[in-house]
């Protein structure tokens, strides 16, 4: 158990009143008892550490803020030795992949624009006012600051990743309370959340291809929408029919955990098959170098390096290259 960490998990008893206010309190019923478990047993050795980081980070009141396509907080009085410290903690919980961020002048550069996936997704989900939006397998949770942008009530980020979870909480960190108070990530898997049927929208962007048991992945996610709620997928494809599916071998483009990577029409299918309806692929198209590559913030390999030197049209293993598409679904 760590001690110092659990001020900073006092967070979590915001979080748990926010889920008790909102109109699905019986959530709290497995959440807290499983937030407690996860205090006890599950922390990753480099937790505390991240967590110290976070806690030092000094407290700016906020002048501007944009949720835009930089998440930008920014003080106009800010002086040069806080930047310098809020940069050297920030790169205590390097890498940073999913962005990006400019925290008080501090750009964070990530590993992914994070900000292409958002501009091939917003167009397509409508208006989120008023919802209650969870993303399952949020990473850094930059996308739940983009679903506030678009006017989303509360977003609930789901996430085992505890990295993530430090880079979520540095962020919020130096948000306005009004939004550290409809921003919520748990450091949980799709697997401990039950048939909540709460979430106006759900997304889940990236996961698919980690799970081992696709279909039995889409019927839990629909299992957390209310009746008639909508569902924001996106994934790799690979180009194809119906029936078209790649299962690759031990690796893909070097990542060990990939299972499935269907063609578009065959996840469209099979998301008809679980009880979806109005399945739509929205948009489809191979990932750019661009969107994808190391940077002073992530300084491991990237995309490039995943490629076949000779050919970028395929992996290194010699699978098609990653296209990815955006499918929604009621
Ligand atoms: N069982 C699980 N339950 C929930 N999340 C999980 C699970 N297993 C892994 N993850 C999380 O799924 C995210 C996938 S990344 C997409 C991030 C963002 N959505 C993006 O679209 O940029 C893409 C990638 O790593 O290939 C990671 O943050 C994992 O920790």
């Amino acid at each position: 158990m760590i001690k110092g960490s659990l001020v900073q998990f006092s967070a979590f008893q915001d979080d748990l009143s926010a889920v008790a206010q909102s109109p699905f309190p019986e959530w709290l019923v497995s959440l807290a008892p499983q937030l407690e478990n996860w205090l006890k047993t599950q922390q990753h050795g480099e937790l505390k550490a991240w967590l110290k980081s976070v806690e030092q980070l000094p407290l700016i009141t906020p002048t501007e803020i944009s949720l835009g396509d930089t998440v930008t907080v920014t003080n106009n009085q800010i002086q040069p030795g806080q930047q310098a410290r809020i940069e050297g903690l920030l790169k205590q919980l390097m890498p940073w992949r999913k962005g990006p961020f400019d925290l008080h002048g501090v750009h964070i550069d990530t590993e992914w624009r994070s900000d292409f996936k958002w501009q091939r997704v917003a167009p397509h989900i409508g208006d989120l006012s008023g919802q209650h939006v969870a993303d399952i397998g949020c990473g850094s949770g930059y996308h739940l600051w983009r679903m506030l942008e678009q006017g989303a009530e509360h977003v609930w980020g789901i996430d085992p990743g505890q990295l993530f979870m430090a880079q979520f909480l540095a962020v919020k960190h130096f948000m306005p309370k009004e939004l550290q108070q409809r921003a919520h990530f748990f450091p949980l898997g799709i697997d401990d959340l039950g048939p909540l049927q709460c979430f106006d929208t759900v997304f889940s962007m990236g996961v698919l291809y980690h799970r081992r048991s696709p279909i039995d992945f889409l019927s839990q996610l629909k299992q957390l929408l209310r009746p008639g709620g909508q569902l924001v997928l996106e994934t790799i494809v690979i180009e194809g029919g119906e029936q078209d599916v790649l299962v690759p071998g031990q690796t893909y483009g070097k990542m060990r955990n990939v299972w499935f990577i269907p063609s578009s029409k065959a996840l469209m299918h099979w998301l008809r098959r679980v009880g979806f309806k109005q399945v739509e692929c929205v948009d489809e198209g191979v990932t750019e170098l661009a969107e994808q590559r190391a940077t002073a913030w992530m300084e491991g390999q990237s995309l490039a390096d995943f490629l076949d030197p000779n050919d970028n049209s395929r992996t290194i293993e010699g699978y098609p290259a990653p296209r990815r598409a955006v499918i929604i679904a009621k």
